[in-house]
């Protein structure tokens, strides 16, 4: 997919679009965006759509968007939506085995974790049929789906009603994976399962011929060092939005990767092989200090 929007013109202001679920929190809670800049917020899709449609310049969109437009997208060198083993908010809930599964119903919110699914079913050997359907999980299996992939925040909400509560003596990873009759397929530990390597779910990209002002990614970066600095905050703040315990929150929090370091960006390109074969060279921008 190649785009060519007419290039900014000169003194334009800069345009950011965020993705502003709770696990980018850390970096964009505190930004301070320069003057000049301005940004818009909106699910993963949205946020894909408005990058390569010229109508904002950078955006932390889906891994894999990143990828199928290599050709014209760099992303920045240090920043990255990653994990390695769980992530416990891209979850397939399901009522029967991954092998028996039939009918499962994807969010339009994420192009990410379809592919993602994607590539793990295709690993096992397996191919239900894949439909749009939005709701939450339990009433879509309810209708007759038995698998429902769900992402971001409803996703953590949802995994968390079904495996939870969390009691002094458990943990996030001593959770069951099924509760109720529902069992929970954590994609990015699937992935882990695989490849031994972190999922890279979002990056920070934007059109070569509109890289950000060095300002902007100053600031990002300075964002981010004060918010994981101040985790335990960030957590509960958001704990009391999504109204779930502090404690799982901040689990949740500290668990990702933030900055695309040497195996995020393993995992990222053996994803890229994978999900799109004869994708062009994937580009970074200078790495901090080399701008
Ligand atoms: C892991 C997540 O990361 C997000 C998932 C994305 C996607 O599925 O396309 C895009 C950006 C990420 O910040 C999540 O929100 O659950």
């Amino acid at each position: 997919m190649t785009h060519h929007p007419s290039p900014r013109p000169p003194g334009a202001p800069y345009r950011a679009g965020w993705i502003h679920f709770t696990n980018v929190a850390p970096i964009l809670d505190s930004l301070v965006l320069p003057e000049g800049v301005s940004a818009i917020t909106g699910v993963p899709t949205q946020m894909n759509a408005a990058l390569l449609s010229g109508e904002v310049d950078i955006a932390n969109i889906s891994a894999v968007e990143f990828i199928r437009n290599a050709d014209v997208l760099e992303a920045l060198p240090d920043f990255s939506v990653a994990v390695l083993g769980p992530v416990y908010s891209v979850n397939l809930f399901h009522t029967r085995p991954l092998e028996e599964l039939r009918r499962v119903a994807l969010t339009a919110q994420s192009a990410m974790s379809v592919a993602l699914l994607e590539v793990l079913l295709r690993e096992r050997g397996l191919s239900p049929v894949l439909e749009r359907a939005e709701g939450e999980a339990e009433a879509l299996l309810a209708q007759g789906f038995d698998g429902v992939l769900r992402i971001g925040d409803s996703a953590l909400r949802e995994w968390y009603g079904v495996v939870g509560p969390l009691t002094p003596e458990t943990t996030m990873t001593s959770l069951p994976h099924s509760a109720r009759g529902i069992s929970v397929t954590d994609l990015a530990e699937e992935w882990f399962r695989l490849t031994g390597h972190p999922f890279t779910f979002a990056v920070w990209a934007y059109r070569k011929d509109r890289p950000p002002p060095p300002a902007l990614v100053q600031a990002m970066r300075e964002a981010r060092r004060d918010g994981i600095g101040h985790l335990a905050d960030v957590a509960a703040r958001h704990a009391r939005k999504l109204g779930l315990p502090e404690r799982v929150v901040q689990h949740y929090l500290w668990n990702f990767r933030y900055h695309l370091e040497a195996p995020d960006r393993l995992g990222l390109h053996e994803f890229a092989a994978k999900a799109v074969p004869g994708h062009a060279p994937l580009t970074f921008g200078p790495r901090p200090g080399q701008e």
